[in-house]
C-alpha cells in the first residue's frame, strides 16, 4: 500500500506532520553533555527514523543535550531538509543559554542547519528574578526569531491558558502551539487548556501519548479502556501504540513519540493507513475519562490541577 501522511495547518498557515516519532528526550535525556556520553545508539534511531517515507517529525529541546546527535545524523542522511521537521525548545528553567536568540543560535550551530521548524519556550516559568526577563520579553524574542526566519513557528510548551493570555496582549506573531502532558488519562493538563487552545487556534502537541500503555503497569487488562483498545488493535490488524497515537490525532493534537526500537518508530510514522471511527475516537476519550490521572511529568507545579485533569 502508498504511503499516506496527514498534517494539520498552524495560525500562520505551516504544515506541521500529525505525529512526531522521535522524542530526542525522556529515555535519551542527558543532564550534561560530555564527548563520553554522546548516544550512537540515538544516532542511529534517527538515521532510522530518516530512511523512512514522508515528512520525518522530530522533537528536541535545548535541555535534552542530544543536538549533537541530531547534528550527526543529518549529515549522514540522505533525505533532504525539507523532508525533515524538527521542532526545538528554549529551555529555560535549566539556564543554559542567556536567550531564546542565543539558545536558537546554538541549536542551529550544532545541529548544522539553517532554521528549525518550530521553536517553543519550553516552560512558563519565566520571571524578571529567574532568568531575568517577563514572559512578554521572552516572546518579543521568538517574534524576532521567527522574523529573521530561524524558525517557521514559534510557540509554547507546559503553558497554562493564563500564560497564553499574557502573551497574547502583547503578540504581534500568536503562537502556533503548545506542547503539553496529554494522554487519554490526562485529558487536560491544566485547567480548560485543551479547550482553550483549539478555541484560540493554537495548535496542541501531546507528549507522553502513550502512558497508558508505558507506565502505568498493564495490570488490569480486564478494564474497559484495554479491552476497547486491545479490540481496535485486531481490528484494524496495528499496534495498541498505533491505536492511541491514531485517536490523539483525531482530537486534532499531534502525538509527539518516542521509542528506541526502530520497528515501534516506523509504525509511528505509518498511522495514517487507517482512521478510527467517530464513534471509536468519542469511546476511547469516554473510557479514558473514567480513568484517575496519570501525570508524569511538571507534578510539583501541576498536581494541583488533578481535579480538573480529567474533564472534557
Ligand atoms: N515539552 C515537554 O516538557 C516534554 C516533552 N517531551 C517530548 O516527548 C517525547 C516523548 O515523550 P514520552 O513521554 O517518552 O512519549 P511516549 O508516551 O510515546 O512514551 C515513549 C515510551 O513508550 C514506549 N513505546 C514506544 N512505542 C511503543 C509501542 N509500540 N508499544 C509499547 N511501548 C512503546 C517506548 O519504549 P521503547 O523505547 O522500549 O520502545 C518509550 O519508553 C520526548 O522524547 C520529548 O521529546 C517529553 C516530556 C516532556
Amino acid at each position: 500500500m502508498s504511503f499516506h501522511q496527514e498534517f494539520f495547518t498552524l495560525n500562520n498557515g505551516e504544515k506541521i506532520p500529525g505525529v512526531a516519532i522521535l522524542g530526542t528526550g525522556t529515555a535519551w535525556y542527558k543532564s550534561e553533555e560530555t564527548a563520553e556520553n554522546f548516544s550512537n545508539t540515538l544516532v542511529d534511531q534517527l538515521k532510522f527514523a530518516f530512511t523512512l517515507p514522508g515528512i520525518v517529525h522530530i522533537d528536541a529541546a535545548e535541555c535534552y543535550r542530544t543536538h549533537g546527535e541530531l547534528g550527526k545524523a543529518l549529515k549522514d542522511s540522505k533525505k533532504p531538509r525539507d523532508e525533515i521537521f524538527i521542532t526545538d525548545k528554549y529551555s529555560c528553567q535549566h539556564e543554559i543559554s542567556e536567550n531564546p536568540v542565543k539558545a536558537l543560535d546554538a541549536a542551529l550551530n550544532k545541529i548544522g542547519a539553517e532554521y528549525v521548524d518550530l521553536f517553543l519556550i519550553h516552560t512558563p516559568w519565566i520571571s524578571r528574578e529567574e532568568p531575568g526577563f517577563t514572559l512578554e520579553e521572552v516572546w518579543k524574542q521568538m517574534e524576532q526569531l521567527y522574523k529573521e526566519g530561524k524558525t517557521k513557528s514559534i510557540g509554547v510548551s507546559n503553558f497554562r491558558t493564563e500564560d497564553i493570555e499574557r502573551i497574547l496582549k502583547v503578540a504581534e506573531v500568536k503562537p502556533q502551539v503548545n506542547q503539553i502532558e496529554f494522554n487519554a488519562f490526562l485529558q487536560n493538563q491544566t485547567p480548560g487548556i485543551v479547550k482553550y487552545c483549539q478555541k484560540n487556534d493554537i495548535q496542541l502537541e501531546a507528549y507522553s501519548p502513550l502512558a497508558p500503555l508505558q507506565r502505568e503497569p498493564r495490570n488490569s487488562p480486564e478494564l474497559p479502556f484495554y479491552q476497547l483498545i486491545s479490540y481496535l488493535a485486531q481490528k484494524y490488524e496495528k499496534t495498541e501504540a498505533q491505536i492511541l497515537l491514531r485517536w490523539v490525532n483525531a482530537r486534532h493534537i499531534v502525538p509527539v513519540s518516542t521509542s528506541s526500537n526502530p520497528q515501534r518508530i516506523k509504525d509511528a510514522q505509518n498511522v495514517f493507513s487507517f482512521e478510527l471511527t467517530v464513534q471509536e475516537v468519542e469511546k476511547i476519550t469516554q473510557l479514558g475519562l473514567e480513568h484517575k490521572p496519570l501525570r508524569l511529568y511538571m507534578k510539583s507545579a501541576y498536581d494541583k490541577y488533578n481535579s480538573d485533569s480529567q474533564k472534557a
